[in-house]
């Protein structure tokens, strides 16, 4: 069983390790209400925080 973590709309379990990028790592994990493999970022900092928003709202209109 793996970790779990939740969001607003969703909790997941995480899966596996992916990789990292400059703004922290990358988990394979599952979404709990959909069954669905996603891959989640983990922001390192607290001061990363508005550079991801920006980046998942630009591949979210991509
Ligand atoms: N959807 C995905 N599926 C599988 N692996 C992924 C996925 N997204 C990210 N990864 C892995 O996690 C690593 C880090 O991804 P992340 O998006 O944080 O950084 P990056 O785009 O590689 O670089 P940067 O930090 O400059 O944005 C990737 O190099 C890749 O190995």
């Amino acid at each position: 069983m793996g970790i779990g973590i939740s969001s607003p709309s969703s909790d997941y379990e995480m899966e596996h390790y992916l990789g990292s990028g400059a703004y922290g790592a990358v988990v394979q994990s599952k979404k709990l209400t959909t069954n669905e493999t996603v891959a989640l970022k983990v922001i390192k900092n607290e001061r990363y925080m508005e550079v991801a928003k920006k980046e998942v709202k630009e591949k979210a209109s991509d």
